[in-house]
């Protein structure tokens, strides 16, 4: 099932800023990253997801059901980008609040049932030792987590997202991202609006690239990094002046059309590069070298491709790639 499916979705304020005209599909069990610099609309089309925006004009499904529907948002987690709780409740009490909030009645908050459940999100989460403390006590990123944990209190089959990590130390974002990758082997689709690369990089099958209110590129990660293909790095030593001549005959001549040296030492070490069209490419060059006598020190995607992308599409819209 399409989880999201919008159609020349837009939404402005006072004919002026928002979103123009958003077409993009996100598939059940992915994780789907949308990007886009500051004032892109972002948070304009999460909004309208979400149900807390009316769109001007165009046709959007979430969970299958038009904007809005409460049988879609019984479904959905939500986290916004800027939020508050009440300082003088307690994790426990903001989670019972949200429950009701959910449509559950007073008796089914107070039940074993629902207490077990809100103290398995805070675990999840990492709050389960600040369940009865003030909230106004938190830190940014405490209070993070705990948008995260109303997010995922009625085990939703969407989430949606919106800066989720922005707050947290490297040891939060971690951990998020390992919980992000939790609820996407239990089936879970995560929308995420994130201006944190590294987190798309390492999480995201699909993403889409919002500038202006305007879409300019949406679908699988690997193809809009480069057209279904990916540059590889290899870092070898044994490395010797006649080994691109010795490598190149193994592979019937071929090798300068499937491989770039970058550099190479006095010591042996070299750099080499590669476009690969997927991982099984990779693992073949990499076979190569270890039959040729090479030491493989390392073997994987070029790091900062995601950044690269970012800057050029960024770049386009102004007509220029940003120096
Ligand atoms: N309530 C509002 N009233 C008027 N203009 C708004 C409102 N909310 C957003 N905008 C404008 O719409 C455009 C898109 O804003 P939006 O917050 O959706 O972008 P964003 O991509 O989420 O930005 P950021 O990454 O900085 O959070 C911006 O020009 C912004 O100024």
């Amino acid at each position: 099932m399409t989880m999201i499916e919008t159609e020349q979705l837009t939404k402005t304020y006072n004919g002026r800023g928002g979103c123009r005209g958003v077409t993009l599909q996100v598939p059940e069990g992915r994780i789907f990253g949308l990007l886009g610099p500051n004032g892109a609309g972002k948070s304009t089309f999460v909004k309208m997801l979400a149900g807390l925006h009316r769109p001007d004009s165009g046709r959007a499904t979430v969970l299958g059901q038009p904007l809005g529907r409460a049988e879609a948002r019984r479904k959905l987690g939500y986290l916004p980008e800027l939020f508050r709780f009440q300082d003088w409740l307690t994790p426990t009490e903001v989670l019972c609040f949200h429950g009701r909030l959910g449509g559950l009645r007073p008796r089914e908050t107070r039940s074993p049932a629902f207490r077990g459940r809100i103290r398995d999100t805070l675990e999840l989460v990492g709050l389960s030792e600040a369940a009865d403390r003030r909230v106004g006590g938190f830190s940014k990123g405490m209070q993070q987590r705990l948008g995260l944990a109303v997010a995922l209190l009625l085990d939703p089959e969407l989430v949606i997202l919106d800066e989720p990590a922005s707050a947290l130390d490297p040891v939060g974002r971690y951990e998020i991202r390992s919980l992000l990758k939790r609820l996407r082997g239990k089936g879970v689709t995560v929308f995420l609006n994130t201006h944190l690369l590294e987190d798309v990089e390492e999480l995201c099958d699909e993403a889409a690239f919002l500038d202006g209110g305007e879409l300019l590129a949406s679908g699988p990660l690997q193809e809009l990094l480069g057209g279904g293909g990916a540059n590889w790095r290899f870092r070898l030593g044994g490395w010797l002046p006649a080994t691109w001549a010795e490598l190149n005959d193994a592979v019937g001549g071929s090798l300068s059309s499937m491989l770039r040296l970058v550099e190479a030492d006095d010591q042996g070490n070299a750099l080499l590069t590669a476009r690969v069209t997927d991982r099984e490419q990779a693992g073949y060059l990499c076979s190569l070298f270890i039959r040729s006598g090479l030491t493989l020190y390392e073997s994987g995607p070029e790091p900062n491709s995601l950044e690269a992308w970012f800057l050029r599409m960024a770049g386009s819209r102004q007509g220029g790639v940003p120096q």
